[in-house]
C-alpha cells in the first residue's frame, strides 16, 4: 500500500498533486499521509485483534519518532497510547488529547519534575531503567502522596543487527537494567513503599527488519518473569518495546506486522499478560515524505552536485548514520542521469540527503525525499538559522496544514543582547 504514486507522470500524496503543495506551502515541506498513518497502525490493531493474546493489548505509539500534534491525535483517536520520553512529550500527549491511562515513560534520565508531572497526570507505566531512577522514583512519589506503577526496563543483551547508533539492548548500551541484575532490583522495587511493581519492559533497538532478535529477546525476558514469578513477583504486562523496521530502499524486504507480532503473541499464550508495544518508525515512517526543490546544480568531473532547499537540518537520519533515503523527482524528466550528491545548503560537509543518486534534473524541480515520516521533523534543528520546514497532511483530496513554517524572527524571539 503507497499513499504516493505517480499520476499521469506526477507524484501525488493521495490525491493530491505535488506540486500543488509546493505552490501553497512552499519547500521544504513534509508531507503526510493520513490513510498511511492509520494503515500502519490498524495493521497492529488487526493483528493484535485476531490473536487470543492480543485482546486488551495497548499500541503506545513512540512519540519520538513523530511528534506533530495531529498525527498524535489521529492515533489517539484510533485507541493508541503514546510511549513518551520527556515531560514535554508527555504535555504534548496530553494536548493531543490522549488518555493518560494509556502513556508509558521511558528514558534514561527521567527529572523529578518530570516523574511528578507523570504521576499527576496519573500515567500507565514508568519503564524504569536504572537503580538510582527507582530510587529517585520511590522519593518523589512518597512526597505526592502516590504509588508509582513500574516496569524495569531490561536490557536482554541480544543483537539487533540494525545500526550501532540505534541498537539498544545490548550489555553496553546505556539503556535499560543488566539483565543479571533485573531479579535483584525487582525485588528492591517490590519492597519500596511508594513503588508498585506493574510490569516488565525491553525494547532491544529500530529498524529491525529481522524478526528473530524479538524472539530471542522475548525468550530471555520470559525466564525473568518465570523466576520473578517463583519469588512471588507479580508483573502483569509485558512492553515488548518498538523496533520494527520499514522498507527504505527497493532491495529491503519489510516483514509484516503479522509475521513479527504472531511468534510473540505465541509464545505468551496461557500466561494472563497485558501486551504493550511501543512502535515508532513503522507507524510513520513511510507515511511521509519531504518536499523539496532543486536551487541549483553543479555538474563536475569527479562528483555532481544538487543543491537543493532541505538540508540536514531538515533531516538529519543521512548525515548521522548515513541513512539511505530514495529521492524521487516529482515529474520525472525523460532524459539521460547524471550521478548526483543531493545536497542542502548548510555549511558542512556532511550535509546531505542523498550521494550518488542518478537523476535527470533541473533547477526548480521538485524532489521528494521519501520514508521521512519518522525521525525526520522530529530530529530537525534551526542550524544556521534555518526556520523549520511547513507539515501538511493529506487525506484524500484535502490538505491540511499541520504545523506551520517557522519565521527567523521566532528563531531569535527567546533572545537578548547585554545592555549597552
Ligand atoms: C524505549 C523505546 N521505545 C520505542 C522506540 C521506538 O522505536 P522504533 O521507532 O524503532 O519503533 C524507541 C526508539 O528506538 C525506544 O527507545
Ligand atoms: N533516530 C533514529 C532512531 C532512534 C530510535 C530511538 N530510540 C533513526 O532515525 O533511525
Amino acid at each position: 500500500m503507497s499513499s504516493f504514486s505517480l499520476k499521469n507522470g506526477v507524484l501525488h500524496a493521495e490525491a493530491v498533486a505535488l506540486p500543488t503543495i509546493a505552490e501553497q506551502f512552499g519547500t521544504p515541506a513534509y508531507v503526510y499521509s493520513r490513510a498511511a498513518l492509520q494503515g500502519a497502525l490498524q495493521e497492529f490493531l488487526d493483528v493484535l485483534g485476531a490473536h487470543p493474546v492480543g485482546s486488551g493489548a495497548l499500541v503506545c505509539y513512540a512519540v519520538k519518532a513523530n511528534s506533530n500534534l495531529a498525527i498524535l491525535n489521529l492515533f489517539a483517536r484510533m485507541g493508541a497510547g503514546f510511549d513518551i520520553v520527556s515531560g514535554g512529550e508527555l504535555q504534548r500527549v496530553l494536548a493531543a488529547g490522549a488518555d493518560p491511562q494509556k502513556v508509558v515513560f521511558s528514558g534514561v534520565g527521567k527529572t523529578a519534575a518530570e516523574m511528578k508531572q507523570a504521576l499527576d497526570a496519573g500515567i500507565f507505566c514508568f519503564n524504569v531503567e536504572s537503580a538510582p531512577e527507582l530510587e529517585r522514583l520511590n522519593e518523589v512519589a512518597g512526597q505526592c502522596g502516590k504509588r508509582a506503577p513500574v516496569s524495569l526496563r531490561v536490557n536482554p543483551n541480544v543483537d539487533p543487527k540494525t545500526h550501532p547508533y540505534i541498537s539498544t539492548g545490548l550489555k553496553e548500551a546505556k539503556f535499560g537494567v543488566a539483565y543479571d541484575d533485573a531479579l535483584a532490583l525487582y525485588r528492591r522495587a517490590a519492597a519500596l513503599p511508594n513503588i508498585e511493581v506493574a510490569g516488565i519492559d525491553c525494547h532491544i533497538g529500530s529498524q529491525l527488519l529481522d524478526p528473530a532478535p524479538f524472539v530471542e529477546a522475548l525468550d530471555r525476558v520470559l525466564a525473568l518473569i518465570d523466576q520473578l514469578t517463583a519469588e512471588g513477583i507479580a508483573v502483569h504486562h509485558l512492553d515488548l518495546g518498538g523496533g520494527l523496521g520499514i522498507k527504505y530502499k527497493d532491495d529491503q524486504v519489510q516483514p509484516t506486522v503479522a509475521a513479527y507480532l504472531n511468534p510473540l503473541l505465541d509464545k505468551l499464550a496461557g500466561r494472563g499478560l497485558k501486551v504493550v508495544l511501543e512502535p515508532g518508525r513503522r507507524l510513520v515512517g513511510n507515511a511521509g515524505l519531504l518536499l523539496t526543490q532543486v536551487e541549483f546544480l553543479k555538474p563536475g568531473e569527479g562528483k555532481s552536485f544538487a543543491i537543493i532547499d532541505a538540508a540536514m537540518n531538515d533531516l538529519m537520519r543521512p548525515a548521522l548514520y548515513e541513512a539511505w533515503h530514495d529521492i524521487l523527482p516529482v515529474t520525472p524528466r525523460a532524459g539521460e542521469s547524471r550521478a548526483y550528491d543531493v545536497v542542502g545548503p548548510v555549511c558542512e560537509t556532511g550535509d546531505f540527503l542523498g550521494q550518488a543518486r542518478p537523476l535527470c534534473v533541473e533547477p526548480g524541480d521538485l524532489l521528494a525525499v521519501m520514508s521521512a515520516g519518522a525521525y525526520g521533523m522530529a530530529m530537525s534543528s534551526n542550524y544556521n538559522t534555518r526556520p523549520r520546514a511547513v507539515e501538511v497532511m493529506v487525506d484524500g483530496e484535502q490538505v491540511y496544514q499541520i504545523r506551520r513554517r517557522e519565521t527567523v524572527a521566532e528563531l531569535y524571539a527567546g533572545e537578548q543582547v547585554l545592555p549597552a
